[in-house]
């Protein structure tokens, strides 16, 4: 049987979203990308002659086409927070002993590495991304909705339909870095400083075909809505972050003793230069929800977490 015009499209849209998310959030391509682009180019041909049945989640909306005079505010009702720096295993040692005193027992942590990107915030409605959004100064940050929608690692639809929020890094691969300044050179323009720099000013470019042009990535981390969801430890909200479609760090590791911490630290500062992304250290967090809550807040940052800084890189010669 003959598919009808809305079944070859719908079919093409889908097909294409899974491979998209195979590429770009999966890191395993399943097709060419001659395929893909062939089968791309049938869906904007086909979505073309038949605006009607083309969808805010297409993949080939993630175009952009947006040109903005500014960003509009955003008012994150659950405030970005900050992470204290620690320097040393001393400094871990004792952060250690300060959450056994406050809790009364020893706690299982887990590690993951601090991506030298910007943080973002990411709300979705119904499964469907309605805002994303910098974050600014913790409290208010700026609307990047339409850049966001460009970021082909940020899923348009999650796999559930739920209301939640989440945050993370929007970063750019190093290569990507260097192929970018390369250009840039070329052209006579200025170079970006490092890969943080380069994703900010590409994530609040005016212009999101701009936006589009960079090759930008994320890495999810935190579940700062949980919506629907029922989850005891971070290690279990990362899976979930996984399950709904989210890119998230696969170098994290639940360590029960902060001598593993330290082996964690210590493999990943030798890795570090080997990593397709720049990290700047590793945040260690307390792992269990029940104990982060019991932990609470100072005035800027959890007392459940500390963000370990590698020294800065050595300049690559
Ligand atoms: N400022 C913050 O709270 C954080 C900043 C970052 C970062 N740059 N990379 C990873 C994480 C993480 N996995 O938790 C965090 S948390």
């Amino acid at each position: 049987m003959k598919q009808t015009v809305a079944e070859q499209i719908h079919d093409l849209q889908k097909k294409l979203t899974e491979y998209a998310y195979a590429y770009y959030v999966k890191d395993q391509p399943v097709v060419d990308d001659a395929y893909y682009d062939q089968l791309y180019q049938q869906l904007v041909a086909l979505e073309t002659a038949h605006p009607e049945y083309q969808t805010s989640d297409s993949p080939t909306q993630r175009v952009g086409g947006v040109v903005r005079k500014g960003f509009e505010k955003v008012v994150h009702e659950i405030p970005l927070y900050s992470l204290n720096d620690v320097f040393s295993k001393a400094e871990i040692i004792a952060f250690d002993q300060r959450v056994q005193k406050t809790l009364g027992h020893a706690v299982s942590y887990i590690c993951e590495l601090k991506i030298d990107g910007l943080s973002i915030s990411l709300k979705y409605e119904n499964g469907r991304l309605v805002r994303g959004a910098t974050r600014g100064d913790g409290t208010i940050g700026e609307n990047i909705t339409d850049n966001s929608k460009t970021v082909k690692s940020i899923p348009l639809t999650l796999t559930e339909p739920i209301d939640i929020e989440v945050r993370g890094e929007c970063y750019m691969p190093k290569a990507s870095f260097i192929q970018l300044n390369q250009k840039r050179e070329e052209e006579g323009l200025d170079i970006f400083a490092n890969p943080r720099n380069a994703a900010a000013g590409s994530i609040r470019q005016l212009d999101s075909k701009v936006t589009a042009s960079r090759n930008l990535s994320t890495f999810l981390y935190t579940l700062a809505d949980f919506g629907p969801l029922h989850v005891t430890n971070q290690a279990e909200a990362l899976t979930h972050l996984d399950d709904l479609g989210f890119r998230t760090n696969q170098e994290r590791a639940v360590c029960s003793t902060i001598d593993d911490v330290w082996a964690y630290i210590e493999s990943f500062h030798d890795k570090r230069s080997q990593l397709p992304y720049e990290i700047d250290g590793v945040v260690i967090k307390v792992n269990d929800f029940s104990d982060q809550n019991q932990l609470g807040f100072t005035v800027k940052a959890p007392r459940w977490a500390v963000a370990y800084k590698f020294p800065p890189e050595e300049a690559q010669t």
